[in-house]
């Protein structure tokens, strides 16, 4: 059988391609070159980039049978996110990988930018002996505002407090007692602006951030000001901060990053006062071991199909450890429940309740929509398109928690209302130390079956003789009865037949232990496949 196909677009560690090992069919591209990339995306499951590749949407659509891409990083700014949830591709990155990496690097370009460390070297090295043109600047005492106080900011803050620094920050989304806990002042734009001495920003690329220090900010600014950005390109207007340089309003700069990569012709590079690298934050061997690895293994889930903790499109969140074992369980309720309701039901709950329903269990919600939708479309069922399939079907979508179970087990139900107004349901759980999946409910019918392969459901008038008839039918057919469980309401009433066979029963043969039993309704689900 073919491997998955994996389609390196950028410099992945050693480490990284080691954790994908020899499962995967693994290629690589220039992924900064159109002409070759784009073409190279044919048959490709999972898209490997960092920050130079562009994955929009004209990539995504060039690449048919993609499931995953995976950003050995931070930054998703190069990826158009909403693209590939549309398409039912789940999007990941390595949100810790390089950070520690990108907070050295802004202390690197701070201590270069304070002491002129590059423009000296460069003199020195052309033969130049000077020191007063090279005078610098300490940090003692000086005011250092942090744009974005996240990952990286935090990390910065903790290195520049052993250099006698005050340490104000500028984010709106953080509380104000949060910061303080880290000795960091939460000010407003104008008031970092104001009191700075060094200006550094961490902030993620977004309509909001980029051109957030331009003209009018860098004249609200001390003319001995050095600004430093790690973070994007464009979030310093570099016309703006070219402008303030030659006009003495700011003294320096140190910048990573820049609005068009690579580039060759800022208007930067001119300026003796601004020291360069070329978006070097992240790379180190450690980050790029860390992100190549981590996103190596997030590849391996998803195209195994499980989810991925560092998904960035998936709804579910964090998925505690107690949670895990339940979404193969959700998923094959899902499947479970198409298969008895025979369409897609308008209205559909997910009840999870006993000792796990105290987590985050939203991500079982997105597995048992994954199994409802599993035989239903011909694209594959993802944990990243399943809402929006519901959504497209106008399928309203209930998660109901309740800590109490009816007995001392964790339950998952999947409950739905069909169009005619019908309500199906089915109900399982993890039994015992191996955790093995047992249905232990369909449409109020209690019992304990475990969902191997086949499974078929026969709803009927409770009466002697019924079992006999559908075990001679199935022998008559050479299939083999596994597991089979009756189930009724009251003696006479209504009852259920629920079991499982070796061999797949045809529809003929459902059919025809539905008529002779004169069941109400009589169906099978192949979880095989
Ligand atoms: N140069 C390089 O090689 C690297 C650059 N980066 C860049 O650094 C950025 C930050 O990374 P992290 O700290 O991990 O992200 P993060 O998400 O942990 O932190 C971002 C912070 O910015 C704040 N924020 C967002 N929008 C804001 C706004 N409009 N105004 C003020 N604050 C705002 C958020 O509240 C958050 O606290 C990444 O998005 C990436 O673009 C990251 C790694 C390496
Ligand atoms: O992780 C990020 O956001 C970065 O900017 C690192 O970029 P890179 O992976 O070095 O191209």
């Amino acid at each position: 059988m073919n491997k998955p196909v994996v389609l390196v677009a950028e410099e992945l560690s050693e480490a990284g391609l080691a954790v994908l090992g020899a499962d995967f069919d693994v290629r690589h591209v220039d992924g900064a070159d159109r002409a070759q990339f784009l073409p190279a995306l044919a048959g490709v499951d999972a898209l490997i980039v960092r920050s130079a590749t562009q994955v929009d949407a004209e990539a995504i659509a060039a690449a048919p049978k993609l499931r995953v891409v995976a950003r050995a990083g931070v930054g998703l700014d190069n990826v158009d996110v909403e693209a590939a949830t549309k398409a039912g591709v789940m999007v990941v990155n390595a949100p810790t990988s390089n950070i520690t990496s990108a907070a050295e690097h802004t202390v690197a370009l701070i201590l270069a930018s304070a002491r002129n460390v590059a423009q000296a070297h460069s003199a020195l090295k052309g033969g130049e002996w000077k020191r007063s043109k090279y005078t610098g600047v300490e940090l003692d005492e000086k005011v250092v505002a942090i744009l974005g106080l996240g990952k990286i900011g935090q990390l910065v803050a903790q290195r520049l407090q052993p250099f006698g620094v005050e340490l104000i920050a500028y984010d709106p989304y953080l509380q104000p007692a949060r910061a303080a806990q880290m000795g960091v002042r939460l000010v407003s734009l104008e008031e970092a602006l104001a009191e700075a001495d060094f200006i550094t920003v961490h902030l993620p690329k977004s309509k909001e951030t980029i051109g957030l220090i331009g003209d009018k900010e860098l004249r609200a600014v001390k003319p001995t000001v050095r600004l430093i950005n790690v973070a994007r390109g464009g979030i310093i207007d570099e016309n703006a901060l070219y402008s303030a340089i030659k006009e003495g309003r700011v003294a320096g700069a140190g910048i990573d990053v820049f609005p068009k990569e690579p580039v060759t012709d800022s208007p930067l590079f001119e300026l003796d006062q601004v020291v360069v690298t070329p978006h070097l934050g992240a790379s180190t061997h450690e980050a790029q071991e860390k992100a190549g690895t981590q996103v190596a293994r997030s590849v391996k889930l998803a195209l195994a199909g499980e989810f991925v903790p560092d998904a960035v499109n998936v709804q579910g969140g964090a998925v505690a450890e107690d949670v895990k074992p339940g979404l193969p369980l959700a998923e094959k309720l899902g499947r479970v429940f198409t298969a008895l309701a025979g369409e897609v039901a308008t209205r559909l709950d997910v009840e999870v309740r006993g000792e796990i329903a105290a987590h985050d269990v939203r991500v079982l919600e997105l597995a048992a929509l994954k199994g409802v939708f599993a035989d239903v479309v011909e694209d594959s069922v993802t944990y990243v398109n399943a809402p929006l399939l519901a959504k497209d079907r106008g399928v309203t979508v209930e998660l109901v928690t309740s800590p109490e179970s009816p007995d001392w087990r964790n339950v998952v139900t999947v409950r739905g209302v069909l169009a005619d107004g019908r309500t199906v349901s089915v109900s399982g759980t993890l039994s015992g130390p191996r955790q093995i999946t047992k249905i232990v409910e369909v449409n109020g019918y209690q019992m304990e079956i475990e969902p191997t392969d086949h499974l078929s459901f026969f709803a009927y008038s409770d009466r002697p003789g019924v079992v006999g008839i559908v075990g001679r039918i199935l022998g008559d057919h050479g299939i083999n009865i596994a597991s089979m469980q009756v189930s009724r309401d009251v003696k006479g009433g209504k009852a259920l037949i629920a079991l499982t066979v070796d061999t797949a029963i045809p529809a003929d043969v459902v059919d025809q232990i539905a008529g002779e039993i004169g069941a109400d309704s009589g169906r099978s689900v192949d979880l095989a496949d």
